[in-house]
């Protein structure tokens, strides 16, 4: 196994982050900028259009210096090998990783359990092109010779989140096909989507990896009898198509086997938008448009698996989420993406980033002794400012905030986008910069408050020193989606490895599942 299982906090590179912390943890971040004129160049990282600015961050060139240590002491690099090239990671589940398979522009074999799985995914990917094609262009027809108007993805956690994240952020790039998602077994929401919808022209996508997911087969089987309603028992073939590792359940539901389009069990839920789970992605912006994402994120691959640690995005921004969790006892991020587009993100990430590193046990069986996994939480700017920003501002807790902003607005009004990313560019200064009592005390006398300076002075003094990252995209397309998901999928792998967790199976959600069943059969 390439992977090994340390104990990060046992590390030579742990001792010196803990000493280094004592030395550095006051440091104001103007004392920081002040002392480097450089320091944005130096603390930034580009990658094709991306520029990740790490330099409002509470780091030092020491402070990175040590986490590139620890990166090195547990063995970052053989992680990686092993987590690309398909060796069994998720050693819980005896599974190998390999959503980046899914992406992978490579000529490359990759290789599970003695099959070169490229072949199957490619052949997938040509069953998702030429479904999608039928359908857009209204080839596919409905049981009364109808083309298909809208589409509903039946799912949920990682069979949902992904899918629909996509389709809201890229929804500029959709064509005419409404796309709708359902996830929660509350039949209301089922019914809700319903209402509005006809069965001669609706095409229902079930996704369950494992087929088995209540919340899924409950709602299929509510829309199944609904559809029947008005339909056949054959006519079921030209409405419902399923995304399944479970070939033999999508059967016995009344799949047509020439609608099942395959899953694999080295894709995890919360990683498998690439994959035939991202079939309403393909139906909604048509197949180019999902293989500019898998390209996107292919090219991050690269950069995660070619780039030295310390220009490496990915890598650089895991090592100073670590630094906030383990020793600031940061307990939280905050994701602000500024552009309406990705008010689904965070939500995404949620799932992806706390499904993952939420974890107490470490790789060797022993409980944990140190944080792990962050609880994530966020919303679009400039909204967020209206709503939660004051407690950044001004509150008592430490929240590194990752801003994601784009030079160009899709429709280009100059005006507007100015105006955002004004606010982009302001929050993430006042964040660092703050307000001193002297800046306070000269902007309520120039106001002639001269009554009210001692009363009010103390409330509107701003700290600062509160760490951002700032990633500022050229443009939002699928390409660059795909790069910044992906991004986020390497910084998952990066602090499971720091944190010597597994970050790919998800036992802790099994207990309240049985539970409900147990429950919901007693009464
Ligand atoms: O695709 P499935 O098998 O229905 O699972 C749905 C979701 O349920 C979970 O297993 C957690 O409950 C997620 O990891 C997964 O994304």
């Amino acid at each position: 196994m390439s992977m090994k299982n340390i104990n990060p906090t046992k590390t030579n590179a742990w001792k010196q982050l803990t000493t280094h912390y004592k030395e550095v943890k006051d440091i104001h971040l103007k004392t920081l900028f002040r002392d480097d004129s450089n320091r944005k160049n130096k603390f930034t990282i580009n990658f094709n259009s991306f520029e990740f600015d790490f330099s409002k961050n509470r780091i030092t060139e020491k402070t990175l210096n040590h986490l590139l240590n620890l990166a090195n002491e547990v063995d970052l690099k053989n992680a990686i090998n092993a987590y690309f090239s398909g060796e069994k990671i998720n050693q819980t589940e005896k599974r190998a990783v390999l959503h980046t398979a899914l992406r992978n522009q490579l000529d490359s074999e990759i290789i599970v359990d003695d099959k070169n799985i490229m072949l199957e995914i490619k052949e997938a990917l040509n069953k998702m092109d030429s479904f999608s094609s039928s359908v857009i262009s209204g080839q596919w027809k409905g049981y009364s010779g109808k083309t298909i108007t809208d589409v509903v993805n039946i799912g949920i956690g990682g069979s949902d989140l992904g899918p629909d994240m996509v389709v809201e952020s890229l929804k500029y790039y959709k064509n005419h096909l409404n796309i709708h998602f359902i996830s929660n077994i509350d039949g209301d929401h089922v019914q809700e989507v319903l209402k509005n919808l006809n069965p001669e022209t609706t095409l229902f996508i079930i996704v369950s990896k494992t087929f088995t997911t209540q919340e899924t087969l409950t709602n299929a089987t509510t829309i199944k009898k609904w559809f029947l309603q008005s339909a056949n028992k054959k006519d079921v073939a030209k409405h419902f198509v399923a995304v399944s590792t479970n070939l033999t359940m999508a059967s016995e539901f009344g799949i047509a086997s020439e609608n099942i389009f395959p899953m694999w069990s080295w894709v995890g839920g919360r990683f498998s938008l690439w994959s035939t789970v991202g079939l309403s992605i393909s139906l909604a912006i048509g197949f180019k448009n999902f293989h500019n994402l898998l390209i996107g994120a292919f090219e991050m691959d690269e950069h995660f698996k070619n780039t030295p640690f310390e220009k490496n995005a990915p890598i650089i921004a895991s090592l100073i989420g670590v630094w906030y969790t383990n020793f600031f006892n940061a307990e939280t991020e905050v994701i602000l993406p500024y552009t309406q587009y990705l008010t689904k993100f965070a939500p995404y990430l949620q799932q992806a980033i706390m499904e993952s590193n939420g974890k107490s046990v470490d790789r060797n069986g022993e409980n944990i002794n140190y944080q792990t996994g962050n609880i994530i939480w966020g919303s679009t700017g400039t909204n967020a400012q209206h709503a939660f920003m004051q407690l950044l501002h001004q509150g008592t807790k430490l929240i590194p905030a990752d801003f994601i902003g784009f030079k160009q607005s899709l429709y280009g009004d100059e005006e507007h986008h100015k105006k955002l990313m004004a606010n982009f560019f302001a929050q993430t200064q006042a964040l660092a910069e703050g307000k001193t009592k002297q800046e306070v005390h000269l902007d309520l006398k120039t106001q002639g408050n001269i009554d009210d300076i001692n009363q009010l002075l103390p409330f509107k003094v701003f700290k600062g020193n509160k760490p951002s990252t700032s990633i500022l995209i050229e443009k939002l397309t699928p390409k660059t989606l795909g790069s910044l998901i992906a991004f986020y999928e390497h910084k998952i792998f990066v602090q499971g490895i720091i944190w010597n967790i597994f970050s790919y199976d998800q036992f802790g959600v099994e207990l309240g599942k049985e539970l409900a069943q147990k429950i919901y059969e007693k009464n």
